[in-house]
């Protein structure tokens, strides 16, 4: 594992067409070496933007989109037709847009799907076994400002849950209070962690995370990690380094 890289850019546009043309690559090395990714896409502000680039550019791309898994890092426990949910915002901004395989499309169920978020991670969690590479080829990451990732949550209970996949999170200070998410161990069996951020809002919780001291407990995004960490910036964001 190396240390944590950090790539800064003038603005969100810019980091945005850097990442898509990066995941983009990405895939398709991936694609040439025979594999199909598992891509973990996640939600978030940065991450609409990112979808909306991606499905902008896929013509002109020889990803081959019906060999690309989709996961998700973290989902709201909600409604599958709730403007709320991260994969409705990623169908709509990128994978109906593109030739994706729906086998290949793995959403955490819904609450109008399972009875509870326990049982929506179990089954998110056994896709995962059953379908999965067993590494992400990138995860891509978003963090809250309070230094929260997927749905890990300072100083909650799900930080401390080892030998699971996924976990149900309750009483999430961000609301939908309800979410599923990767547990730290699932989210490290990554080729590459990309955490994206744009905004000065952000900027607080990026130097938490990057700082040389700090918990996880305090700034859930510390507990993250690939073979590869790349932090992709924009200048308000990385302004608190
Ligand atoms: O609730 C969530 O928040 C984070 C960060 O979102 P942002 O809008 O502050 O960038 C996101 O990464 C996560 O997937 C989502 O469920």
């Amino acid at each position: 594992m190396s240390a944590a890289e950090v790539r800064r850019h003038d603005d969100a546009d810019v980091l945005v067409g850097d990442v898509a043309s990066a995941l983009l690559e990405r895939i398709e090395a991936a694609q040439a070496r025979g594999e199909t990714p598992d891509i973990g896409l996640t939600g978030g502000s940065i991450a609409e933007e990112l979808h909306r680039e991606l499905a902008r550019r896929a013509p002109d791309s020889s990803v081959d989109w019906s060999r690309v898994a989709f996961w998700w890092g973290d989902e709201r426990f909600v409604a599958a037709d709730s403007p709320d949910r991260n994969a409705g915002q990623a169908r709509e901004s990128l994978l109906d847009h593109v030739a994706v395989d729906p086998a290949r499309v793995h959403e955490v169920p819904a609450s109008d799907q399972v009875a509870a978020a326990e049982e929506a991670a179990e089954a998110y969690a056994a896709a995962l076994r059953e379908h999965g590479s067993g590494t992400f080829e990138v995860l891509m990451l978003g963090i809250g400002p309070d230094g929260h990732c997927a749905s890990m949550f300072p100083g909650h209970p799900a930080l401390d849950v080892r030998d699971a996949v996924a976990v149900a999170v309750h009483d999430s200070p961000k609301p939908p209070p309800d979410r599923v998410s990767l547990t730290f161990e699932a989210m490290n069996r990554s080729r590459a962690v990309w955490f994206i951020a744009s905004g000065e809002g952000k900027a607080e919780a990026v130097a938490r995370a990057l700082a040389p001291e700090g918990t996880v407990a305090e700034t859930p995004a510390r507990g993250v990690r690939g073979a590869e960490t790349v932090w992709w910036l924009d200048e308000a964001a990385a302004s608190a380094l």
